[in-house]
């Protein structure tokens, strides 16, 4: 009912880290794309062949030292339900590998649709008396901005089936202040109300750690804003993206941990994603640059943050 099972495996590999599984065909090694061709031809099928295949590729080389992925949904989307059926397969592959998987959908709606998305992705659909995961992931990414009947049903599911959610509060992109930064009548910004509302909704998902399973999500291109919510929000997991491939570096997220190297989760995606790119190594090695990548990253937080205990 909270992100215990996350935590206990940030702390067995020493590594508050998540790989971002963003697939395009730009990054996806000439050698696995062909393959693909050559069995569907350029068609949707094609493409979602060649992503499942590079990442597998990737899961197979992170599994024993990342404790999580975290794959946007958007980039399966855009090939069509071919892409869909990938997402799927990903999600299953990763958690078979041990992974904790952190689906990145963003999903809001109405109380009674996002019933519907909480089933969706974290959640047992129910088939004319059959219980079945639809996509099975561990956590999924949420915005919080219909209010508490949006958030609700998600927390039910999060509760019997332990799962999380990561509410969007401070987000990394360069207008996230237009809104989120603007003060409310209250005195408190608009981030800063969002993040309150996550120690609430959390309450009835705690853990034992101290964290509830309602994460935030606060970009380490704002490195004061993470060390603030930090303080005003001490239950609430941050997911934090931004690092690498948008600017954030490792000294920005150090004020998202807490004092026992806890409380934050930082994603790369493309920086892990296209190491083999930048490293310009050759094709086939495209997983273990990934892997190289991943290494010199949670070594980054190791010399910042120290060994990283249970807390409470
Ligand atoms: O505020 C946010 C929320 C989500 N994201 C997502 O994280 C990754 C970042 O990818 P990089 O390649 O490491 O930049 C991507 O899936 C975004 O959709 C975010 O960047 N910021």
């Amino acid at each position: 009912m909270s992100f215990d099972r996350m935590i206990e495996k940030i702390v067995e590999m020493q590594n508050p880290t998540v790989a971002g599984l963003d697939p395009k065909l730009a990054y996806i090694p000439p050698y696995i794309l062909e393959e693909a061709v050559a069995e569907h031809g350029k068609t949707l099928e094609g493409a979602a062949a060649a992503l499942v295949t590079y990442n597998k590729g990737l899961i197979d080389a992170l599994c024993d030292i990342v404790p999580a992925v975290k794959p946007q949904a958007a980039y399966y989307e855009m090939y069509g339900w071919q892409g869909v059926r990938a997402l799927a397969e990903t999600i299953a592959y990763a958690q078979e590998k041990g992974m904790f998987v952190i689906t990145d959908g963003k999903r809001n709606d109405i109380g009674a649709t996002m019933e519907a998305y909480a089933t969706a992705h974290l959640g047992t659909t129910d088939v004319l008396g059959e219980a079945v995961d639809a996509f099975g992931a561990d956590a999924l990414t949420v915005n919080g901005y219909l209010g508490t009947d949006g958030i609700k049903p998600l927390l039910g599911v999060c509760g019997e089936k332990d799962k999380g959610i990561f509410v969007l509060v401070k987000t990394s992109n360069p207008s996230s202040g237009e809104l989120q930064d603007q003060k409310l009548e209250s005195g408190k910004t608009v981030y800063e109300a969002m993040g309150a509302f996550c120690e609430t909704w959390g309450e009835a998902v705690m853990g034992k750690y101290g964290y509830s399973g309602v994460g935030a999500v606060v970009g380490a291109t704002y490195p004061a804003q993470l060390g603030e919510m930090r303080e005003k929000a001490p239950h609430t997991f941050f997911l934090v993206p931004g690092y690498g491939a948008q600017g954030g570096g490792a000294d920005d997220v150090v004020p998202a941990f807490d004092k026992n190297g806890l409380g934050a989760i930082i994603n790369s995606s493309r920086g892990i994603m296209c190491a083999w790119q930048k490293e310009k190594c050759d094709e086939h090695d495209y997983a273990q640059a990934a892997r190289r990548e991943a290494i010199r990253m949670r070594d980054a937080f190791r010399a910042r943050i120290g060994e990283i205990r249970l807390g409470e």
